[in-house]
């Protein structure tokens, strides 16, 4: 195959493998099978191996990682990343509803409701809609950066599907269950340390010197917010999340809208038995205004945001019967 030929190739075989990417791994419909995606990257890489001038940083065959690093560097957030106020029951978001409105006098208020993926917060940074940085949320200013690592988890897109000149997103990095009990049992066959759960699992693989590690770590991510962004400004919080899942990240499913604070209320307590079927680990629901300019109304304190707060759920108190505990008279 001459040079023309071979460019030509290597990007209709970069386009296919983006798109069965985005079907596998963001929208959990693939098209084609795993043995079929292999011979494609395959063939990709020793095409790109014969001409390594046509290598580009968003290649499929550039996310498993190269060199290990020595540590990580620190790197600042384009935009600070806040924590999120806790709610522990239904008159903590009655609370949260009223200072919440006593701020929007007069105003129709609706809250977006997501829920609350136990995992670690990521940051990342797109140019022209190329991946160029991943980062921990460290102390919310500034944070590791784990681009090598995050460019393993195939839920990120290391090309946007819309161009867009510059887009900071937040997301959370994740281990499904099923993921987390295989690596604990590989661990206790290598008489290896267990993780005690999968955010561990997920943070002890995201920090990671090596990305080969990290690939092998069947990572996910669902992505919720943005920090700096040019050429976009949404107005609400959902229609956020539907131009998240258009620009190709994973977004996660169950997030409703509701105009009242007690269908928010019914809508918290329905998941505390329902997360359990879920294949991924959630502590809880976040609820947000809906209205970004109301968002913008509401402002901050020192470390969250007015507009948004954390529902947690009761933590499983074991019962513990009362024979087993021993007093001691
Ligand atoms: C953008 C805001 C601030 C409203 C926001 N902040 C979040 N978090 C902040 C605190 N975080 C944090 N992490 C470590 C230490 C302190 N705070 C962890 C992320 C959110 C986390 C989730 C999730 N987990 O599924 C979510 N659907 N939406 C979020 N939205």
């Amino acid at each position: 195959m001459d040079k023309e030929a071979a460019r030509k190739r290597i990007e209709e075989l970069r386009a296919l493998l983006h798109y069965h990417n985005y079907r596998y791994y963001v929208l959990d419909q693939p098209e084609i099978s795993d043995a079929e995606y292999d011979r494609m990257l395959r063939e990709l890489i020793s095409l790109e191996q014969q001409y390594p001038e046509f290598i580009t940083p968003d290649s499929p065959s550039q996310r498993v990682g190269g060199e290990v690093a020595k540590e990580f560097r620190e790197v600042a957030h384009l935009k600070p990343m806040y924590s999120l106020d806790n709610a522990f029951g239904p008159e903590d978001l009655r609370e949260f509803d009223r200072r919440v409105r006593s701020l929007l006098p007069g105003q129709e208020v609706e809250y977006e409701v997501e829920l609350k993926i136990d995992g670690l917060a990521i940051s990342l940074v797109y140019e022209n809609g190329v991946l160029v940085r991943g980062a921990t949320r460290g102390n919310g200013t500034t944070g590791e950066d784990i681009t090598a690592n995050v460019k393993t988890i195939k839920a990120i897109p290391l090309k946007l599907r819309k161009p867009i000149p510059l887009l900071e997103v937040r997301g959370e990095a994740y281990m499904p269950k099923e993921s987390f009990a295989r690596l604990n049992e590989q661990r206790e066959e290598r008489g290896e340390p267990l993780f005690a759960n999968p955010r561990n699992a997920a943070a002890g693989s995201l920090r990671q010197l090596d990305p080969k590690v990290t690939a092998e770590r069947d990572l996910s991510a669902f992505m919720y917010a943005i920090g700096e962004v040019q050429g976009y400004e949404p107005k609400t919080q959902a229609e956020l999340m539907e131009w998240l899942l258009e620009l190709g990240f994973k977004v996660n499913p169950y997030r409703e809208v509701f105009n009242n604070i007690e269908d928010v209320i019914n809508y918290c307590q329905s998941w505390h038995d329902k997360r359990f079927s879920l294949p991924y680990v959630i502590d809880g629901l976040v609820i947000k205004v809906n209205s970004l300019a109301q968002q913008e109304i509401l402002g901050y304190t020192a470390k969250s945001p007015r507009w948004a707060i954390a529902y947690k759920f009761p933590a499983e108190i074991a019962e513990t019967r009362l024979k087993d505990i021993i007093v001691r008279v």
